[in-house]
């Protein structure tokens, strides 16, 4: 596929927090449809990376593409940008006082000019889709941490997204909501969703993603379909992370 499709690209991407080189010149290019996860272990830069894909973090050197259009030029609106990027986060991040229909109605109502009443069927369609049809008058605090996230799902969603960014979604669940989460996800990815997942979850990685990118201190040091990354990794660093998690 000609690097003009790619729906993102990233070229020698830097971040730094002061004198804290946390990325260093990492390099990828993702293609419209494609599911990446992300590994490495704790603090090698996976969300930093992640939260640079959608403008979250100031990026310090290099150039971040996204769908054609660079975000870190002068200029760009980063507002359109976010609508067109979806995030997902560890901690869901929902309105607790607003009920789950209303967290899903409000961005496309403020953002978008959306009239309530097409955003409230939108909003219930997307609530069907996650299994939450029975939960649009509920608050956040009445939901387990497993339907809350699903709920951010489908707020993010709503937003109609060109891409998809999951940063540790399941990771503050009890384990017994990890797999509805996930089940989510899968459903998503199959209908074509670009999404970039930074993920514990190797299952998920195994299974769902096209592609693994393992992240060693700021820099992709392997890349690879799940099944050569997991079942034949070429970097020590790889094969060490691994045998540590698998
Ligand atoms: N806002 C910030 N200010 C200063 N340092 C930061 C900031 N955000 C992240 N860092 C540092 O950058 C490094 C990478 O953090 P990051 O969260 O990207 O790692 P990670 O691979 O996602 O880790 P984890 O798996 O634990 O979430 C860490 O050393 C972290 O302390």
């Amino acid at each position: 596929m000609p690097a003009a499709m790619n729906i993102i690209q990233v070229h020698n991407l830097k971040k730094s927090f002061g004198t804290l080189e946390v990325l260093k010149e990492i390099s990828i290019d993702i293609a419209a449809q494609e599911v990446v996860c992300v590994i490495g272990a704790s603090g090698s830069g996976k969300s930093t990376f992640l939260r640079c894909l959608n403008k979250l973090e100031e990026i310090t050197g290099g150039q971040v593409i996204i769908d054609g259009q660079d975000i870190t030029a002068k200029g760009t609106d980063i507002n359109k940008i976010r609508q067109e990027v979806g995030m997902v986060f560890q901690h869901f991040n929902l309105f607790p006082h607003k009920t789950v229909l209303d967290n899903i109605t409000l961005a496309p109502i403020k953002a978008r000019g959306v009239s309530r009443a097409v955003a409230n069927k939108a909003a219930l369609e997307l609530l069907d889709k996650v299994g939450l049809a029975d939960k649009a008058n509920a608050y956040p605090g009445e939901l387990s941490g497993g339907q809350k996230q699903r709920v951010a799902i489908a707020r993010s969603l709503a937003m109609n997204p060109k891409i998809m960014l999951f940063d540790e979604p399941t990771s503050a669940l009890d384990p017994e909501m990890v797999g509805e989460v996930l089940a989510v996800m899968k459903q998503l990815a199959l209908e074509g969703m670009t999404m970039v997942v930074v993920t514990h979850e190797m299952g998920f990685a195994r299974e769902v993603s096209d592609r693994v990118v393992f992240i060693h201190q700021g820099r992709i040091l392997e890349q690879n379909t799940p099944a050569a990354l997991f079942d034949n990794p070429t970097e020590p660093r790889t094969q060490e992370f691994l045998s540590k998690i698998l």
